[in-house]
């Protein structure tokens, strides 16, 4: 396979703590009582290679970008976060992916998960 054709996929990795509440038919109570976890969160770039630089992309630009992702994420109520819409994994994924639009390549896969808990939602785009 030469290298001009062949693509890859590069991940970046963060974490952020957040509070949160959440409806569900289960554990109704302590779900809605204000509570926090440890998200972590894994967003894979998939493209060629640039010849030039010899990266998909640089990951500092990734890195950049998702630190003003975290910003809106971390030490905050999930809940109150513009654009969120219920504090699931699931819509954590697309909140991330609709952060990262524009971004060349684009983002593949999103991943989020608490590792305390072992539950976990990928999102591939
Ligand atoms: N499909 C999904 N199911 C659930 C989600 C989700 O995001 N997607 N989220 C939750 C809750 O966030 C919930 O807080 C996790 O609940 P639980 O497993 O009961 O864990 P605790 O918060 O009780 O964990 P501690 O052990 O107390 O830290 C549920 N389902
Ligand atoms: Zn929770």
């Amino acid at each position: 396979m030469s290298a001009t054709t062949a693509h890859f996929t590069v991940n970046q990795r963060f974490y952020f703590d957040a509070a949160h509440t959440l409806e569900r038919e289960i554990e109704v109570e302590g779900s809605r009582r204000i509570h926090g976890h440890t998200y972590h969160a894994e967003v894979s770039l998939r493209g060629p290679l640039d010849p030039a630089t010899g990266m998909v992309i640089d990951l500092g630009l990734l890195r950049e970008r998702l630190q003003g992702v975290r910003e809106r994420l971390d030490h905050h109520l999930l809940d109150e976060v513009p654009g969120l819409g219920a504090p699931t994994l699931e819509n954590l994924c697309l909140f991330i992916a609709a952060a990262l639009q524009g971004m060349q390549p684009p983002p593949a896969r999103v991943r989020v998960w608490r590792e305390a808990l072992g539950d976990g939602c990928v999102l591939e785009l």
